[in-house]
């Protein structure tokens, strides 16, 4: 049984991975597949579970406390027949790593670092201590935070390993990184990786730093001290049949009738849907969470996500407590699958909060 997660080994996906198995897992560690985007973790689902490149379980970032939802990874659970088995909140606590050389230099400060890397939501939950320490540094995104721990560790091991190996979109200086001009958006400025002697930082888990044999020079910089990032553990929705069998060979209790059964604190079973309003008419949504509440469904999250269809058009992402094996969750989803142009059903797993990093 493989598990796919965002690479290269260090991502914070890795450890939610850990951390999740750590729980559940009683006998064998299955193993990690390392994608190199979000897309492709999902997309190994598809492959065939035996070959290279094929999973049978991805772990993807959902939400994040400071800068909300990972839009491709919200984008994939309506566009691919994806089921969730399970979720996790890992603590997130961002370290600036920078090469060993650059920070025995005996000048060496924050202000001296002229480029940082790490994945946008790394940049993003950093935005204070950037605008703060960085003011010098030219900001690039790249596809997770441990590509931009081997981005800075290559490239200060020498100049062969992709310095100069082409140029590299900035999303913007650390000055300029500002509540209104960071969302999102790489500014299409290229500038030339060349030259070998600037000071290069990532921000990324202290994991990814000592993995590449970086230097954590500040721990802890994210805007909030209690950073959390929501993880979800997705099967093909065809495979949950198959997937108890699996699991059973691993000992690896992930499906909901096994979970309270791991003694590893509150578990409790949530029930995610997608939920399209018919368009154009008042109280559309309202109608929608009225059933929930007509129903005494407790509802833990809801966040619309725009259809990509016309502007102004939105689908709402609910979570909720309970599961439709339930009466009253079962009447209330009938309810809002008529009240509604289309209801996607993500499944019903159980939530597990994770230790501190
Ligand atoms: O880049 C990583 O290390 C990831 O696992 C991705 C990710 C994310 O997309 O939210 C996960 C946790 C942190 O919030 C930062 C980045």
């Amino acid at each position: 049984m493989k598990i796919s997660v965002l690479g290269p080994a260090g991502s914070y996906s890795e450890i939610a991975a850990h951390a999740f198995l750590s729980i559940v897992l009683d006998a064998q560690m299955p193993e990690l597949l390392y994608c190199s985007s979000i897309e492709n973790t999902v997309l190994s689902l598809f492959e065939d579970p035996c070959s290279d490149n094929g999973a049978v379980c991805a772990v993807i970032p959902i939400e994040n406390s400071i800068e909300g939802a990972v839009g491709v990874s919200m984008d994939l659970l309506l566009e691919k027949d994806v089921s969730i088995i399970a979720e996790l909140i890992l603590p997130v606590n961002h370290c600036l790593l920078v090469p060993r050389s650059a920070a025995q230099k005996p000048d060496f400060s924050p202000d001296k670092i002229e480029v940082v890397y790490s994945h946008p939501q790394g940049l993003y939950q950093c935005r204070t201590y950037i605008r703060n320490h960085l003011k010098n540094a030219s900001l690039i995104e790249v596809d997770s935070t441990s590509k931009a721990a081997t981005r800075v560790a290559e490239m200060s091991a020498g100049a062969g390993l992709g310095a100069g190996a082409g140029a590299e979109s900035v999303a913007c200086s650390g000055a300029d990184l500002t509540a209104g001009s960071a969302a999102g958006s790489t500014v299409g400025s290229a500038v030339s990786s060349a030259g070998a002697d600037k000071i290069r930082a990532a921000i990324a888990s202290a994991a990814a730093g000592e993995k590449y044999g970086l230097k954590a020079i500040d721990c802890h910089i994210q805007d909030t001290p209690n950073n959390s990032t929501r993880f979800l553990f997705l099967a093909r929705s065809e495979m949950l049949p198959h997937l108890k069998a699996y699991a059973d060979d691993f000992n690896l209790h992930i499906l909901p009738e096994n979970l309270s059964q791991t003694g590893s604190g509150a578990v409790f079973y949530k029930t995610s849907v997608i939920v399209s309003p018919v368009s154009d008419k008042p109280g559309a949504l309202f109608k929608i969470l009225e059933a929930f509440s007509d129903h005494e469904i407790n509802l833990t999250r809801i966040e619309s996500r725009p259809s990509k269809k016309s502007l102004g058009e939105y689908n709402f992402y609910i979570d909720f407590e309970g599961s439709p094996s339930d009466k009253n969750v079962a009447d209330a989803l009938n309810l809002v699958k008529k009240r509604s142009a289309r209801l996607k059903n993500l499944g019903t797993y159980g939530r597990i909060l994770s230790g501190r990093q």
